[in-house]
């Protein structure tokens, strides 16, 4: 579960918050969309959830842990045992094959299972991809790989920033299916910030967020 109390945050160089007295609550294995205008704040919202920044006031709990980590160590172990992070630029390790990239986290974890593994890639259509180098992939492909990565350690809370920003129509509502699915069955606790409306309305709730603030209609 995500508890979101009333947090702000402001940049030095913005004149009014990004983000002001936002609230959210999410159950364990239910999922949020987020949508909102560029500079809205949706990437600023996810890094504070996964708490690579802090909020400068409210608070985040997710699960029994409370935000700020009491250390970068606790929060290194908290992110590799609990969560999986889809970025808008999905920092694959280049010179590793697809395999062994999707495998890094459960490898650090020590649950891997290439039977789990094989059956997320195959959800995902990269099967065929798995020895090819990562410098070698297309930007839907790295895409694909990363969201392999972040569901195959099985973590509990899954944030996803644009995870089909890079794909067509036909292998987005793929995509897209694989990732609730896997997340529902996992009871994992999903976020996923996107453009796409379609993307969107298979969340169990939908928020738009503007002037800082989550919202449950468009404008
Ligand atoms: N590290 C930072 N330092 C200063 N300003 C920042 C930083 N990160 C984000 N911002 C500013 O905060 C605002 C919100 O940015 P953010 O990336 O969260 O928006 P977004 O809704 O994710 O946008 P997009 O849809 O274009 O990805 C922007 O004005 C951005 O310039």
């Amino acid at each position: 579960m995500i508890n979101i109390n009333a947090i702000s945050k402001r940049y030095s160089n913005t004149d009014a918050p990004v983000l002001s007295k936002l609230s959210l609550t999410v159950a364990d294995g239910e999922s949020v969309s987020i949508r909102g205008a560029s500079g809205s704040g949706k990437s600023t919202l996810l890094s504070l959830i996964a708490g690579f920044e802090s909020p400068d006031s409210g608070s985040i709990t997710i699960g029994s842990q409370t935000l700020p980590f009491s250390s970068e160590k606790n929060a290194d172990r908290f992110r590799r045992q609990a969560l999986g992070v889809i970025f808008q630029s999905y920092n694959l390790i280049e010179c590793l094959n697809v395999w062994d990239n999707i495998a890094f986290t459960s490898r650090l974890k020590g649950n891997s299972d290439d039977e789990y593994q094989l059956h997320i890639m195959g959800l995902l259509g990269i099967t065929h991809l798995k020895n090819k180098p990562a410098h070698q992939l297309s930007g839907g492909e790295q895409q694909r790989v990363a969201i392999s990565r972040a569901l195959v350690h099985k973590p509990t809370l899954v944030l996803a920033d644009e995870p089909t920003g890079n794909l067509d129509e036909a292998t987005s509502d793929k995509v897209s299916a694989a990732l609730y699915d896997t997340c529902q069955s996992l009871k994992t606790t999903l976020v996923v910030v996107t453009h796409s409306d379609d993307v969107a309305r298979m969340a169990g709730q939908q928020r738009w967020l503007r002037h800082g603030q989550l919202h449950s209609e468009p404008a």
